[in-house]
């Protein structure tokens, strides 16, 4: 049975990256996806502004929708304090296996939490199950056509407090114009906007930071 993209991805990993080194498996994962196949990473250029959001969060509690091969679970995970997590969803199995392997083999497995399911399922068991109060960071890299409904979700479940940081991948290509209009035209949200490029193209894209004021 011929091997998917995202298992020749692992591979590429686990034979040239450095066991147990974030940066590497993050800057493997690049080497790979920019030279031999193209993979819905966020990527380096989109990955410097994650960076720097994450840093200026300085969460203690952060949820990733949208975990695909565990590239920005590896990015994000790299910058939390001591003690601080990241709990990430995947709805497709087979990417959340290869996710798990990926999380693991960069050594961060203690600070993530792969959750396996549809994020409109999970969303509403973080406080009672995860043992989640408030999110500080979210990062929204699922589907564009869920980014609104989850955000209003997450509100609606309490999840949310004055200063929590909702960053969104693709709101530009493959484009999420109704979450675009839906934080804009909110009295709840304070947004940013921060142009960018599709991943490994010269494709526009942009992320969208959204705080929500509470
Ligand atoms: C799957 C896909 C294909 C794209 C595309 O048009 N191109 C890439 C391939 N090249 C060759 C042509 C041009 S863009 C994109 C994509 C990119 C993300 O960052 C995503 N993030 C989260 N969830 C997604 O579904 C998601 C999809
Ligand atoms: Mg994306």
């Amino acid at each position: 049975m011929n091997q998917s993209k995202e298992q020749r991805i692992l591979n590429f990993v686990l034979q040239n990256a450095v066991r147990g080194d974030p940066c590497s498996v993050v800057d493997t994962i690049d080497k790979y996806c920019s030279q031999k196949e193209w993979a819905m990473n966020v990527g380096d250029e989109k990955g410097k502004v994650l960076d720097k959001t994450v840093e200026e969060a300085n969460p203690s509690v952060a949820l990733e929708l949208g975990t695909y091969c565990g590239y920005s679970a590896v990015r994000i995970s790299r910058l939390l304090k001591a003690g601080a997590r990241l709990l990430t969803v995947e709805f497709n199995p087979e990417f959340a296996a290869i996710a798990k392997q990926m999380i693991e083999f960069a050594g961060v497995q203690d600070k993530v939490k792969l959750l396996e399911g549809p994020s409109e399922e999970i969303i509403p068991q973080l406080k009672k199950k995860y043992e989640v109060d408030t999110l500080d960071f979210v990062f929204l890299d699922h589907w564009k056509d869920r980014y609104t409904p989850d955000t209003k979700l997450l509100q609606e479940c309490n999840l949310l407090r004055k200063g929590s940081v909702l960053l969104a991948d693709n709101v530009i290509f493959p484009g999420a114009p109704d979450f675009l209009n839906y934080v804009r035209k909110s009295p709840h949200f304070q947004c940013t906007n921060y142009p960018s490029h599709l991943e490994y193209m010269q494709v526009e894209d942009a992320m969208e930071k959204a705080v929500f004021l509470g």
